[in-house]
């Protein structure tokens, strides 16, 4: 008899507007890992047969130490010091979130990593632990936190050292695999660096069932590294102002100015409008007066995708945004759009036996 495994992590949009690195939201587009043990497979260094089903598959490794999913796997198996998975595992993905646009791809793939290790190698892992493992390969908690809890969140990272590198999420794959066997051979003589405890916290926020998240996904990959590359270190205090949106979301009417104006952001959508043609058209164009069922709109994590927030006409909303992307004289291909739910469950896993 065999085992098999069935993860689904949400999409995520991160920052909303001014909750930069803080709020999180999680979408109905899914990542979708099967694993299923098979003993009767023959054995390799890390157990892992690897497949890509599925659209977005081109261009990733199926390499088990480069891949984001199973690397960040083998990270937390080596720090319960097991070397590899226990026995012979397919691990097949199929992956509806874009990669690099905004959507939380490399968030969601290193929650299926992590929930991945934790039902292979039966480590029981808290929730709050496995934030733990997800903050030291992605540093930023907005994502992760959204994609294993769902709903609307906000989190926080105490600071802690990680050895100032920087996030293997988004670390070129030569890094990662160098960095990769340096675990496994450190999980041999047991010194293999563990997540300190409890470095990530969240809080679950109302968010009223009448919101839906309009997703425009221009046809370009923007890689998080280069858009928080883009920021600047300091910031003046008054460019700081999260605290309405936390609250105006969660009203059960929702109210279209209130959320607009709370969604306006100075902290990063300023330094990153150079990277995303057409978005500041798009800011000073709409609003809930002159577009009916607007509530607001921001860029979606470290972009490309747009994400408008609304209550109606989510179409026609969809269609004025992408036009003013669509005649940017560098944009080749048209840009695609998804009317999304804000689901309240996150990452889960099933198990079944065949
Ligand atoms: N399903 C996946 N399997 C393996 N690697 C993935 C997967 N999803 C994302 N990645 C890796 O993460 C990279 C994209 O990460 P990046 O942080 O740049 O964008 P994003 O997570 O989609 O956007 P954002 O963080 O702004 O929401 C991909 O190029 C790939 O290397
Ligand atoms: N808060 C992050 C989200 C992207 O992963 C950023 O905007 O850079």
């Amino acid at each position: 008899m065999s085992t098999s495994f069935t993860i689904n992590v949400p999409a995520t949009s991160a920052n909303i507007g001014p909750g930069f690195d803080v709020m999180g939201l999680s979408l109905s587009l899914y990542l979708t890992v099967k694993a299923r043990v098979d003993p009767q497979q023959p054995t390799t260094p890390t157990n892992i047969s690897l497949v890509y089903e599925g659209e977005n598959s081109s261009g990733l490794s199926l390499d088990p130490n480069t891949n984001l999913i199973t690397r960040t796997s083998l990270y937390v198996l080596a720090c319960s010091g097991h070397q590899g998975f226990p026995h012979p595992t397919t691990v097949a993905v199929n992956n509806r979130i874009p990669l690099g646009r905004g959507l939380g791809s490399s968030g969601a793939a290193v929650v299926a990593g992590v929930l991945l290790a934790n039902a292979i190698a039966s480590l029981n892992l808290s929730q709050q632990r496995m934030l733990d493992y997800c903050l030291m390969i992605e540093h930023h908690p907005d994502n992760v936190a959204a994609a294993l809890v769902g709903g609307f969140v906000a989190s926080y990272l105490i600071d802690v050292d990680r050895s100032g590198n920087i996030p293997e999420s988004e670390a070129d794959p030569a890094v990662v695999q160098q960095k990769q066997r340096e675990q496994m051979a450190a999980a041999a003589d047991d010194s293999v660096k563990l997540p300190p405890d409890n470095i990530g916290h969240f809080l679950r926020l109302e968010c009223s069932p009448k919101i839906k998240a309009i997703a425009i996904i221009p046809q370009f990959e923007l890689a998080t590294s280069k858009a928080r590359a883009a920021l600047p270190g300091t910031y003046k205090t008054q460019d700081v102002r999260l605290a309405v949106l936390t609250t105006a979301l969660g009203r059960e009417t929702p109210d279209p100015w209130l959320i607009y104006r709370a969604m306006e952001d100075k902290v990063h959508q300023p330094y990153r409008m150079h990277l995303i043609p057409g978005l500041p058209e798009i800011l000073a164009t709409f609003n809930p007066d002159n577009t009916p069922g607007l509530l607001g709109i921001c860029l979606s994590g470290a972009g490309p995708t747009i994400l408008a927030l609304a209550v109606s006409n989510f179409d026609e909303i969809a269609a004025k945004i992408c036009a003013i992307i669509d005649r940017q004289p560098s944009i080749d291909l048209p840009t695609d759009y998804k009317v999304l739910d804000i689901v309240s469950e996150g990452a889960s896993c099933v198990e079944s036996s065949l």
